[in-house]
C-alpha cells in the first residue's frame, strides 16, 4: 500500500486536536466546521481586562478564536476579584494584561494571546487596533467610549460594547454592516455627574460577567460569521426584576460627525482630538483614598508635582519631588524609584501623583499615561484634601 494507512489532519481544515476540543461546537448546525474555521483565523482585540473583559477574554480564549489581544495598563487589586474573575490572588499588584493572558493561556494553549500592557489611547489606538478584525469595548469611562468608536470607524471594524453599573447592563454592536457608530445615537456627550464609575457606584459582581458573556457571544457572532449580530438593537438588562429588553435603535446618521456621509473625520483628526475635553471626564481613574493606600503598606512612590519651591515649605513624607514643568525630563528618575522597590520588594510599584489641589497632578498623570506609566493615578484634591481630611496637623499655606 502507498503512503500511510490513516490520513494524518483531516479533510475539514482542522487538526485531529481541534476536532476533538471544539467538537461540542462543530456538532451545532448553525456553527458548526465553518463557524469554528472562521474563529480560528479571527482576531478579537479585548480593550479593558476588568469586569466585562474577564469573561469576555476567557471565552474567547476557550472557544478558539486565532489570537486574543489584550489591552489594559492596569494592575490586579483585591477589590477587583469580587468580579474580575479572570484575576486570583496571586497576581494583585500585577499587570491586569500578565495576568489575563496567564488564565486564558491556562484555558486554551493554542490560542495566540498577545499583551498590550499600557492603556488604548488616541495616540496608540490606531496602531493597535489595526491588528485585529474585531473590537470588543469593555472599559469604563467615555473618552474611552468615543475614542474606541471613533477608531473604528476611522479603521472600518466592527466594535462589541458594553457596559455594566450597580445593577444593570446594557450591549450592542456598533458600526457593523451600515449600521451605527457609538456617536451616531450619542453625538454629545452627556454631562460628566451621569457617567459613574464602578469605583464611585457599585456594582454587583455578577452583572458585568453576564453583559460581557454576552459581548463574548456578539463577538463570535462576527468573528464567525454566524447569527444576527446585535447592531441596531440595543439589548438592556436589570439584575433586580430578571428584565432583559432589546430595543431598536436609530440607524446610522448621515450627519454624524465621525461615519457621516459629509464627515471628514480621518486618522488626523482622530489623533489630534482631545477626548477628555470632549466628554469633560477623564480616562484615567482618580482616587480619592491615598491613606489606606499607605496604611496597607502598598508598595509605591508618590510623585509631587508641585513647583520646588512649595515642596520646599512642606511635603508629604517620603514623597519625591518632580515639578509639572520639569516631569517629561524626569521620567528616568520615576523609572530608578521604581526598579528600588522592585528590587527590595519584589513588586510593581503604583505610581501615585500629587499637587496641592489635585489640577496639575491630573495633568501629570495624563502625561505619564501617554509615556508608557500606565498606573499612574492622581490623588483628588490634593495636600488641601489631605490637610483637612486625613491630618489637621499637616500645615497648608
Ligand atoms: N482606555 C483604556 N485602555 C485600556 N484599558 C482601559 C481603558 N479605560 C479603561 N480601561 C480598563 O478597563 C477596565 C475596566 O474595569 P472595571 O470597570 O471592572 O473597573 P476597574 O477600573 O478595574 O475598577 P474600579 O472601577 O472598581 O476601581 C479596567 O481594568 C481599566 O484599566
Ligand atoms: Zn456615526
Amino acid at each position: 500500500m502507498n503512503g500511510p494507512p490513516f490520513p494524518t489532519a483531516s479533510v475539514c481544515g482542522l487538526t485531529p486536536e481541534m476536532i476533538h476540543r471544539y467538537s461540542r461546537h462543530l456538532l451545532l448546525p448553525s456553527f458548526g466546521v465553518d463557524g469554528q474555521l472562521n474563529l480560528s483565523k479571527a482576531s478579537i482585540l479585548v480593550v479593558g481586562a476588568g469586569g466585562l473583559g474577564s469573561p469576555i477574554a476567557m471565552y474567547l480564549a476557550a472557544c478558539g478564536v486565532g489570537c486574543l489581544g489584550i489591552v489594559d495598563g492596569d494592575n490586579v487589586e483585591l477589590n477587583n476579584l469580587h468580579r474580575q474573575i479572570i484575576h486570583t490572588e496571586a497576581y494583585v499588584g500585577e499587570p491586569k494584561v500578565k495576568s489575563a493572558a496567564a488564565t486564558c493561556h491556562a484555558i486554551n494553549s493554542t490560542v495566540r494571546v498577545v499583551e498590550h500592557r499600557e492603556a488604548l489611547l488616541a495616540s496608540n489606538a490606531l496602531d493597535i487596533m489595526s491588528q485585529y478584525d474585531v473590537i470588543v469595548d469593555a472599559t469604563d469611562n467615555l473618552p474611552s467610549r468615543y475614542m474606541i468608536s471613533d477608531c473604528c470607524v476611522v479603521l472600518n471594524k466592527p466594535l462589541v460594547s458594553g457596559a455594566a453599573l450597580g445593577l444593570e447592563g446594557q450591549l450592542t454592536v456598533y458600526h457593523y454592516n451600515g449600521g451605527p457608530c457609538y456617536r451616531c445615537l450619542f453625538p454629545t456627550p452627556p454631562p460628566a455627574t451621569a457617567c459613574q464609575r464602578c469605583s464611585d457606584s457599585g456594582v454587583l459582581g455578577v452583572v458585568p460577567g453576564i453583559i460581557g458573556c454576552l459581548q463574548a457571544l456578539e463577538a463570535i457572532k462576527v468573528a464567525s460569521s454566524i447569527g444576527k449580530p446585535l447592531s441596531g438593537r440595543m439589548l438592556l438588562f436589570d439584575a433586580l426584576s430578571g428584565h432583559i429588553r432589546i430595543v431598536k435603535l436609530r440607524g446610522r446618521s448621515l450627519n454624524c460627525d465621525v461615519c457621516g456621509e459629509n464627515s471628514m473625520f480621518t486618522r488626523e483628526t482622530f489623533q489630534s482630538f482631545d477626548y477628555e475635553n470632549f466628554t469633560q471626564s477623564p480616562f484615567f481613574p482618580r482616587i480619592t483614598e491615598y491613606k489606606k493606600r499607605v496604611d496597607s503598606s502598598e508598595p509605591h512612590i508618590l510623585v509631587d508635582v508641585r513647583p520646588a519651591h512649595h515642596f520646599q515649605i512642606t511635603a508629604l513624607t517620603n514623597s519625591i519631588s518632580i515639578p509639572l514643568s520639569s516631569l517629561k525630563e524626569n521620567f528616568a528618575v520615576i523609572d530608578s524609584a521604581m526598579d528600588e522597590i522592585k528590587q527590595g520588594t519584589g513588586l510593581d510599584a503604583s505610581i501615585y501623583v500629587i499637587c496641592r489641589r489635585g489640577n496639575d497632578s491630573q495633568r501629570a498623570a495624563k502625561l505619564l499615561h501617554e509615556n508608557g506609566f500606565s498606573i499612574a493615578k492622581d490623588i483628588i484634591g490634593g495636600l488641601e484634601s489631605w490637610a483637612q481630611e486625613i491630618d489637621h496637623s499637616f500645615p497648608m499655606y
